[in-house]
């Protein structure tokens, strides 16, 4: 271990090793928010504003964790958000973390923008040997970005399905990429050697690179054309991830293309992005069977609520409607985890965490990540008087510090 760094048993202590151990571009990408980053700060402190009421003498001696998501059994609700690049925190990338995942018997969310190809991620999580002393399976779902070419969105969901994910996940708040200003400054790029794996064909390989010269041939032509002298110092202002956004993903991006997406996939889909009781009606008329209730971890529209807070109005929403509720953003603990399923989520997804736990070991850091707000999660249902999930309600959770009597 490098000087300072500690030996992790917690999810902080994790981030806190990753930030000596990434290299700054890298370190950025993934820890950077929109704009001021309130929306990435209050994720976490929103958690800090709600209060446990926990119930006494339940015998807890046991506790189990066991869940169902869109009808698969996994040993906890506890699972893994997209997030692209993996390969920046460890060499092993998507691989490391789908391993983790098959080990846990968890639910992870492949990200379209992986550094490993979606056939490759998942048959490193399939050669991982099942436990057969606890019920439940891995489960894997894709992240699905629509890209302007539907031609190329089709084809991955054909490779998908083939390679046994089985949910697509549509993230819907990307129109166009946030502006992380740590990544505009870094004018951030994915380094040569790696690339966007799902995007690449036997005569094309689309690098981030490739994109970003194109873009600054287009500019240097376009100044010589203006009568510039050629050679001339071009000043970015954009990372070259937000270049490829406008170049290939679509920012039409609409309800009927959730629908056609239904149309042409026997997968379950689930719609990334929700925040508001409005837009959860509407993606339950339109059939999904899952929500994400999430912010894109405060990277997107800066000064949103906090997930945490926008998941209520979101689950009442759509009460009693056939779809499930999961979020993500500022999870860290497994009190978190238990105010999230008190409140009703039905899962909870992680991101960071998973890049701090690739970031200090690989495969063993992911697994160590997951095993420990795992057994933070499983004391916080003992001590709250929780044997199982369908113990956890709406009663062991509360808004701010007054006692009910006085509110
Ligand atoms: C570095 C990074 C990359 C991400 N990449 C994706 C992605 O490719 N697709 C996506 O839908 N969300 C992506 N997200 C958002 C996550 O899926 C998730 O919503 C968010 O990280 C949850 O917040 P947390 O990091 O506080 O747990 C990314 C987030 C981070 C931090
Ligand atoms: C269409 C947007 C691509 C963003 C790719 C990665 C990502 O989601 C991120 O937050 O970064």
């Amino acid at each position: 271990m490098r000087p300072n760094q500690l030996v992790p048993i917690s999810i902080a202590d994790l981030e806190h090793n990753a930030y000596s151990t990434l290299a700054l571009n890298a370190l950025d990408y993934y820890r950077s928010g929109a704009n001021d980053m309130q929306t990435l700060k209050d994720n976490q402190e929103a958690f800090s504003r709600l209060r446990l009421r926990p119930r006494i003498l339940r015998d807890v001696s046991k506790v189990s964790t066991e869940t169902t998501l869109l009808g698969h059994t996994v040993s906890s609700p506890i699972c893994i958000a997209p997030t692209a690049m993996q390969r920046l925190a460890n060499d092993e990338g998507e691989k490391a973390t789908a391993r983790a995942a098959a080990k846990a018997k968890k639910c992870m969310i492949l990200s379209s923008w992986s550094t490993t190809s979606a056939e490759d991620t998942i048959e490193a999580g399939k050669a991982v040997p099942v436990d057969t002393t606890s019920t439940g399976l891995p489960l894997y779902w894709f992240q699905l970005y629509v890209y302007k070419d539907r031609a190329v969105t089709e084809q991955l969901i054909r490779r998908v399905e083939t390679a046994g994910y089985k949910a697509l996940v549509i993230t819907v708040d990307t129109p166009f990429l946030g502006r992380r200003l740590a990544d505009v400054r870094n004018v951030f790029k994915l380094p040569g050697h790696m690339t966007m794996a799902n995007f690449e064909t036997k005569d094309s390989k689309v690098t981030m690179a490739t994109i970003l010269d194109k873009k600054n041939e287009g500019e240097r032509a376009a100044r010589e054309a203006a009568g510039h002298t050629s050679g001339v110092k071009i000043v970015r202002q954009e990372s070259s991830l937000a270049a490829y956004v406008v170049s290939q993903i679509d920012p039409t991006l609409n309800w009927d293309d959730i629908a056609w997406v239904r149309s042409i996939t026997k997968l379950p889909v689930v719609v990334k992005g929700v925040l508001t009781a409005e837009d959860a009606k509407l993606a339950a008329d339109i059939g999904v069977e899952g929500i994400l209730v999430s912010n894109h971890g405060g990277r997107q529209l800066d000064g949103v609520l906090a997930t945490i807070d926008a998941l209520p109005e979101v689950l009442d929403a759509v009460k009693g409607r056939n779809v499930e509720v999961y979020m993500d953003g500022g999870v860290r603990k497994g009190t978190d985890v238990l105010k999230a399923l008190a409140l009703g989520a039905k899962a909870v997804f992680l991101g960071r965490p998973i890049l701090w736990g690739l970031a200090h070991n690989g495969e063993e850091g992911v697994t160590l990540a997951l095993d420990l707000i795992q057994k933070e999660l499983e004391l916080a249902m003992a001590l709250a008087g929780c044997c199982k999930l369908s113990d956890i309600t709406r009663d062991h959770v509360q808004h701010g510090t007054f006692p009910r009597s006085r509110l």
